[in-house]
Protein backbone atom coordinates (compact mmCIF):
# COMPACT_ATOMS: atom_id res chain seq x y z
CA UNK A 1 0.00 0.00 0.00
CA UNK A 2 1.46 3.23 -1.21
CA UNK A 3 1.45 5.96 1.91
CA UNK A 4 -0.53 9.58 1.26
CA UNK A 5 2.19 10.98 3.65
CA UNK A 6 5.95 10.63 4.04
CA UNK A 7 7.52 8.41 7.50
CA UNK A 8 10.50 10.70 8.39
CA UNK A 9 13.24 9.70 10.80
CA UNK A 10 14.80 12.86 12.80
CA UNK A 11 17.99 11.49 13.96
CA UNK A 12 21.26 12.80 15.64
CA UNK A 13 23.48 12.71 18.51
CA UNK A 14 21.64 13.27 22.22
CA UNK A 15 21.10 17.22 22.50
CA UNK A 16 21.17 18.47 18.72
CA UNK A 17 17.75 19.23 18.90
CA UNK A 18 15.73 16.05 17.93
CA UNK A 19 12.77 16.46 20.01
CA UNK A 20 12.32 20.68 19.29
CA UNK A 21 12.41 19.78 15.87
CA UNK A 22 10.07 17.04 16.02
CA UNK A 23 7.33 19.01 18.20
CA UNK A 24 7.39 22.04 16.15
CA UNK A 25 7.32 19.73 12.85
CA UNK A 26 3.91 17.97 13.87
CA UNK A 27 2.79 20.82 15.55
CA UNK A 28 2.62 22.22 12.10
CA UNK A 29 2.12 19.18 9.69
CA UNK A 30 -0.18 17.22 11.60
CA UNK A 31 2.72 14.26 11.22
CA UNK A 32 2.73 12.20 14.66
CA UNK A 33 5.71 12.44 16.43
CA UNK A 34 6.54 8.88 17.66
CA UNK A 35 8.23 9.46 20.90
CA UNK A 36 9.75 6.16 20.78
CA UNK A 37 11.55 6.49 24.39
CA UNK A 38 7.84 6.87 25.79
CA UNK A 39 7.47 3.48 23.54
CA UNK A 40 10.22 1.85 24.96
CA UNK A 41 9.24 2.72 28.65
CA UNK A 42 4.99 1.73 28.16
CA UNK A 43 5.59 -1.56 25.94
CA UNK A 44 8.83 -2.79 27.91
CA UNK A 45 10.66 -2.83 24.85
CA UNK A 46 13.98 -2.87 26.61
CA UNK A 47 15.96 -5.78 28.16
CA UNK A 48 16.51 -3.31 31.67
CA UNK A 49 18.15 -0.55 32.83
CA UNK A 50 22.04 0.16 32.21
CA UNK A 51 22.92 1.88 35.40
CA UNK A 52 26.74 2.64 33.39
CA UNK A 53 24.80 4.59 30.60
CA UNK A 54 21.54 5.47 32.71
CA UNK A 55 18.92 4.46 30.15
CA UNK A 56 17.14 1.31 29.27
CA UNK A 57 18.59 -1.43 27.00
CA UNK A 58 17.17 -1.09 24.06
CA UNK A 59 15.32 -4.51 22.56
CA UNK A 60 15.33 -3.29 19.11
CA UNK A 61 13.29 -6.25 17.62
CA UNK A 62 10.18 -5.78 20.27
CA UNK A 63 10.64 -1.69 19.86
CA UNK A 64 9.87 -2.42 15.72
CA UNK A 65 7.01 -4.37 16.31
CA UNK A 66 5.37 -1.87 18.82
CA UNK A 67 5.86 0.86 16.21
CA UNK A 68 5.18 -1.15 12.72
CA UNK A 69 1.49 -0.98 12.07
CA UNK A 70 1.47 3.01 12.66
CA UNK A 71 4.62 3.62 10.99
CA UNK A 72 3.59 1.52 7.56
CA UNK A 73 0.37 3.67 7.33
CA UNK A 74 2.52 7.04 7.26
CA UNK A 75 2.82 10.12 8.53
CA UNK A 76 5.10 9.65 10.99
CA UNK A 77 8.34 11.37 12.86
CA UNK A 78 10.69 9.10 13.98
CA UNK A 79 12.63 10.77 16.69
CA UNK A 80 15.73 8.82 17.86
CA UNK A 81 19.17 8.91 18.36
CA UNK A 82 20.44 6.63 15.31
CA UNK A 83 18.24 4.97 12.86
CA UNK A 84 20.47 1.55 11.46
CA UNK A 85 17.35 0.11 13.01
CA UNK A 86 14.00 0.85 10.67
CA UNK A 87 13.81 -0.73 7.77
CA UNK A 88 14.27 0.70 4.40
CA UNK A 89 11.11 0.57 2.98
CA UNK A 90 9.48 2.51 5.67
CA UNK A 91 11.34 5.66 5.45
CA UNK A 92 11.24 8.29 3.39
CA UNK A 93 13.55 10.91 4.28
CA UNK A 94 16.19 11.38 7.21
CA UNK A 95 16.91 14.58 9.00
CA UNK A 96 20.49 13.97 10.19
CA UNK A 97 20.81 17.00 12.96
CA UNK A 98 24.49 18.30 13.59
CA UNK A 99 25.65 20.93 16.54
CA UNK A 100 28.88 22.58 16.92
CA UNK A 101 30.96 21.16 19.72
CA UNK A 102 30.97 24.11 22.08
CA UNK A 103 26.77 24.63 21.69
CA UNK A 104 26.81 20.71 22.51
CA UNK A 105 28.49 20.96 25.32
CA UNK A 106 26.38 23.75 26.54
CA UNK A 107 23.14 21.77 26.28
CA UNK A 108 24.60 18.43 27.47
CA UNK A 109 26.08 20.34 30.54
CA UNK A 110 22.86 22.35 31.31
CA UNK A 111 21.23 18.82 31.65
CA UNK A 112 24.01 17.35 34.27
CA UNK A 113 25.26 14.46 32.42
CA UNK A 114 27.85 12.68 33.80
CA UNK A 115 31.15 13.58 32.43
CA UNK A 116 31.83 10.61 30.74
CA UNK A 117 28.47 10.24 29.05
CA UNK A 118 28.63 14.02 27.77
CA UNK A 119 32.39 13.12 26.47
CA UNK A 120 31.18 10.29 24.89
CA UNK A 121 28.37 12.07 23.05
CA UNK A 122 30.33 15.03 22.46
CA UNK A 123 33.36 12.91 20.52
CA UNK A 124 30.34 10.63 19.15
CA UNK A 125 29.43 14.30 17.34
CA UNK A 126 32.42 15.08 16.33
CA UNK A 127 33.12 11.48 14.60
CA UNK A 128 29.57 12.29 12.51
CA UNK A 129 28.82 8.58 13.82
CA UNK A 130 25.39 9.19 13.58
CA UNK A 131 25.56 10.71 9.90
CA UNK A 132 27.87 7.52 8.92
CA UNK A 133 25.18 5.22 10.32
CA UNK A 134 22.57 7.10 8.20
CA UNK A 135 24.90 7.36 4.68
CA UNK A 136 25.52 3.63 4.85
CA UNK A 137 21.58 2.51 5.54
CA UNK A 138 19.71 5.15 2.99
CA UNK A 139 19.71 5.87 -0.28
CA UNK A 140 22.00 9.29 -0.47
CA UNK A 141 19.41 11.42 -1.83
CA UNK A 142 17.05 10.77 1.02
CA UNK A 143 19.88 11.78 3.92
CA UNK A 144 20.02 15.26 4.74
CA UNK A 145 22.34 16.99 7.18
CA UNK A 146 21.13 20.11 8.66
CA UNK A 147 22.38 22.65 11.37
CA UNK A 148 20.97 22.68 14.28
CA UNK A 149 22.90 26.08 16.77
CA UNK A 150 20.37 28.45 16.83
CA UNK A 151 16.89 29.04 16.85
CA UNK A 152 17.01 30.58 13.33
CA UNK A 153 18.22 27.35 11.92
CA UNK A 154 15.72 25.51 14.10
CA UNK A 155 13.22 27.53 12.14
CA UNK A 156 14.74 27.45 8.47
CA UNK A 157 15.46 23.34 9.08
CA UNK A 158 11.51 23.57 9.57
CA UNK A 159 10.56 25.67 6.90
CA UNK A 160 12.84 23.30 4.83
CA UNK A 161 11.35 20.06 5.80
CA UNK A 162 7.92 21.41 5.56
CA UNK A 163 8.40 22.01 1.67
CA UNK A 164 9.86 18.75 1.15
CA UNK A 165 6.93 16.90 2.62
CA UNK A 166 4.31 19.85 0.09
CA UNK A 167 6.79 18.50 -2.78
CA UNK A 168 6.93 14.62 -1.65
CA UNK A 169 2.71 14.75 -1.58
CA UNK A 170 2.64 15.95 -4.90
CA UNK A 171 4.68 13.65 -6.26
CA UNK A 172 3.64 11.12 -9.34
CA UNK A 173 2.02 7.97 -7.66
CA UNK A 174 3.97 5.36 -8.29
CA UNK A 175 0.52 2.79 -8.33
N1 LIG B 1 18.58 24.72 17.05
C1 LIG B 1 18.62 24.96 18.37
N2 LIG B 1 19.00 26.18 18.81
C2 LIG B 1 19.05 26.44 20.13
N3 LIG B 1 18.74 25.54 21.11
C3 LIG B 1 18.35 24.33 20.73
C4 LIG B 1 18.26 23.97 19.34
N4 LIG B 1 17.84 22.69 19.27
C5 LIG B 1 17.67 22.26 20.53
N5 LIG B 1 17.98 23.24 21.42
C6 LIG B 1 17.94 23.12 22.87
O1 LIG B 1 18.85 22.07 23.21
C7 LIG B 1 18.32 21.24 24.23
C8 LIG B 1 18.23 19.80 23.73
O2 LIG B 1 17.24 19.75 22.70
P1 LIG B 1 16.38 18.44 22.42
O3 LIG B 1 15.87 17.85 23.70
O4 LIG B 1 15.41 18.79 21.37
O5 LIG B 1 17.54 17.48 21.86
P2 LIG B 1 17.44 15.93 21.46
O6 LIG B 1 18.33 15.76 20.29
O7 LIG B 1 16.02 15.53 21.30
O8 LIG B 1 18.05 15.20 22.73
P3 LIG B 1 17.82 13.66 23.18
O9 LIG B 1 18.37 12.78 22.12
O10 LIG B 1 18.62 13.50 24.43
O11 LIG B 1 16.35 13.47 23.42
C9 LIG B 1 16.97 21.85 24.62
O12 LIG B 1 17.17 22.69 25.73
C10 LIG B 1 16.59 22.69 23.39
O13 LIG B 1 15.79 23.79 23.73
Amino acid sequence: MSRKNPNIIITGTPGVGKTSHCHVLAENTGLKHLLLNQLVKDKSCHEGWSEEFQSYIVDEDKLLDAMENEVEQGGCIIDWHGCDLFPERWIDLVIVLRTATEQLYDRLKARNYPEAKLQENIDSEIMEVVLTEARECYASEIVIELQSNTTDDLDSNIERIESWIENWKQRPSVD
